[in-house]
């Protein structure tokens, strides 16, 4: 399959490593040294027993007319899922897929300003990887990657068959979920509970579920979002919200969080997609959503001092 991933960074690499050997693959980037780099090195993944791979993989400049794509995987972070799809849009022609396993909610509707909604896959992915610098990452926590139609149609049921194919015969787990927008609801869940409160800490992902005091943050917090889904319209048991967050917390132990990896190196987060959009519906809905604001104050403070050094 012809495949093209915008952003070769830690979650487009490790996705680039699975499909690079089997298909048509090709990795936009909107920073020169990181395609240069992935060009001349390829793209080195080390594993949790710290052992290293090396792929070949292709690299061009975001924007570059590299040909109309069967599939293109949006792995920007949502901030800059809007300029990236307008800047691709060559490569998107009558029935080009395009699939976003992005963190956060509003990359379908980027996304969709682009491409007709029947041709937009959304999903999650359970793997946790850490960018060690250019073309290289560390793949801390590894499971499947759940898939499902945007706006459910024969025509988008079809596509994601087909994506779920081609992504098996690279090795990756694939789900198609029927009810995927719950799915989707689950993973802001799991982001809420971890990813601000990690980089607040500066922590492993393991720490938030192995730190009493982290645990009982995390756990109000969940509680909010679980509230504001039903609100929402999708139910969730809290007892099972929570246990699907500490699995998380294991599995990906040793792992960093994506927002966290911004904090390192001084990039705005994705704090308004993720516990952003829960206050907001909170407030909408009428729910108090204490945690979940504080920590978008919180976030927003520390994206403010990158940019002071001494006064
Ligand atoms: N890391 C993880 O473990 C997980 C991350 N996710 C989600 O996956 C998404 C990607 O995360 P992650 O890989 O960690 O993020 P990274 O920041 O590591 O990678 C994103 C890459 O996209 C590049 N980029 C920015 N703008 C453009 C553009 N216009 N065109 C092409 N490339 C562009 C960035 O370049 P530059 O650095 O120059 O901005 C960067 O190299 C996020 O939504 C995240 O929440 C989901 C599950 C796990
Ligand atoms: C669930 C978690 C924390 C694990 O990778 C994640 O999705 C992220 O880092 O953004």
């Amino acid at each position: 399959m012809k495949i093209a991933i915008l952003g070769a960074g830690a979650m487009g690499s490790l996705y680039a490593s699975y499909l690079a050997p089997i298909h048509d693959l090709t990795l936009l980037d909107s920073y020169k040294p990181q395609v240069d780099k992935i060009n001349s090195d390829g793209i080195i993944k080390i594993e949790k027993d710290r052992s290293e791979i090396r792929f070949s993989v292709k690299a061009v400049l975001s924007g570059a007319p590299i040909g109309i794509q069967e599939l293109v995987i949006v792995f920007v972070k949502g901030i800059h899922t809007y300029d990236a799809m307008k800047e691709n849009m060559s490569l998107l022609g009558p029935d080009t897929i395009v699939m976003t396993l992005q963190n956060g909610a509003g990359n379908n509707r980027d996304i969709g300003q682009f491409v007709p909604k029947e041709r937009v896959i959304v999903g999650t992915s359970s793997h946790n990887s850490v960018s060690m610098g250019l073309g290289k990452f560390y793949h801390s926590g590894c499971g499947p990657t759940n898939i499902g139609p945007d706006f459910p149609c024969d025509s988008s049921l079809n596509d994601v068959n087909k994506v779920a194919s081609a992504l098996e015969q690279s090795g990756l787990t694939i789900n198609i979920m029927e009810d995927i927008q719950k799915v989707l609801w689950q993973k802001l869940m799991v982001n809420c509970g971890i990813n601000a409160l990690s980089t607040l800490m500066q922590c492993q992902i393991g720490e938030i579920y192995y730190n009493p005091f982290l645990w009982d943050l995390c756990q109000k917090i969940v509680h909010e979002c679980v509230k504001v889904a039903e609100a929402d319209g999708s139910i969730f048991d809290p007892k099972v919200a929570l246990q699907i967050v500490q699995s998380v917390c294991e599995n990906d132990a040793e792992g960093y969080a994506s927002m966290y990896q911004d904090r390192q190196n001084k990039r705005i987060t994705e704090i308004d997609r993720i516990n952003g959009v829960v206050a907001s519906l909170g407030d909408e809905y009428g729910i108090s959503t204490p945690c979940n604001h504080m920590l978008v104050t919180q976030i927003h403070a520390i994206e403010q001092m990158y940019f002071h050094t001494e006064r």
